[in-house]
C-alpha cells in the first residue's frame, strides 16, 4: 500500500501534540520532518529540541528531510534525537557515500535526495546503499508551491532502474503533492507521498490520507 508522510511544516505547532495524535488516528506511515538552516535552502524552520519533544510523543516513524549544509556535522545527533530515517541531499556534502555510511552506523535508515535542478545520475553510486530516494517535486525551502511535473520522469528512472537491478530503496515525492499530483506520483511508481499544505489545510486527517493513497 501507498505510503503517506505527512509534513510537519504544515501543522499547527500550538497544538503538536493534539495534531500527532490525529495523525496516529489516521494511520499515516512517516512523520515527514523538514530540517533547514538558512544556508543550503533560504529558509530556517527546526531542529533537534523539537525532534526530540516529537519522539517522546509518538511511536510513528520520523522521516527526517536534512536541507543543511555539511550533514557529517550532524547525522549522529538527528540519530540519537530519535529519527529513524535520515536523508541527505546530493548537494550538500563532498562525501556523499560516507555521510550515508554514517547514518547507517548509527543504526538509522539512509536516504538520498536532490534538488529539481540536479541530474538524477548524481544518486546513482550510492543507489545500492540507500533504503529510500527522495524525488524533490519542488525547489526545497518552503511548503506551499506548485509540483514541478518534469521531475516525474526521475520517478520512472527510479522505478525501472529498481526494478532492473533488484535494488529494495523506497521511493518517496516530496513538493506540491495533492490528490492530483499523487496520482502520478503512484502511476510512475512512487512509494511514499511527502504532503504539507495540502494534508494540514483538512480538519479531519483521514481524508487526505485516504485520498493520496488512491483509496
Ligand atoms: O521539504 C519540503 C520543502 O522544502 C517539503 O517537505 C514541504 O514541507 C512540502 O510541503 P508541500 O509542498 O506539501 O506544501
Ligand atoms: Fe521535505
Amino acid at each position: 500500500m501507498m505510503k503517506v508522510a505527512p509534513s510537519l511544516l504544515s501543522c499547527d505547532f500550538t497544538e503538536l501534540k493534539e495534531e500527532v495524535k490525529k495523525l496516529e488516528v489516521a494511520g499515516v506511515d512517516y512523520i515527514h520532518y523538514d530540517v533547514m538552516d538558512g544556508r543550503f535552502v533560504p529558509n530556517i524552520s527546526f531542529g533537534l529540541p523539537i525532534l526530540e519533544q516529537l519522539r517522546r510523543i509518538t511511536d510513528l516513524t520520523i522521516d527526517t528531510h536534512l536541507m543543511i549544509d555539511e550533514p557529517e556535522k550532524y547525522v549522529e545527533d538527528f540519530a540519537a534525537a530519535g529519527s529513524d530515517i535520515i536523508t541527505i541531499h546530493v548537494e550538500s556534502t563532498r562525501h556523499l557515500h560516507r555521510v550515508i555510511q554514517q547514518i547507517k552506523q548509527a543504526g538509522k535508515k539512509a536516504g538520498v535526495t536532490l534538488n529539481p535542478g540536479t541530474h538524477i545520475e548524481q544518486v546513482l553510486p550510492v543507489l545500492s546503499e540507500v533504503d529510500l530516494v527522495l524525488v524533490m517535486t519542488v525547489n526545497p525551502g518552503f511548503g506551499g508551491q506548485s509540483f514541478i511535473t518534469e521531475m516525474v520522469d526521475k520517478v520512472r528512472y527510479l522505478n525501472d532502474f529498481r526494478l532492473q537491478h533488484q535494488l529494495k530503496f523506497e521511493i518517496e515525492v516530496d513538493g506540491g503533492i495533492n490528490a492530483e499530483t499523487a496520482a502520478i506520483c503512484r502511476e510512475a511508481g512512487a512509494d511514499v507521498l511527502v504532503a504539507g499544505s495540502f494534508f494540514f489545510k483538512h480538519d479531519d486527517f483521514n481524508e487526505p490520507t485516504t485520498r493520496l493513497r488512491g483509496e
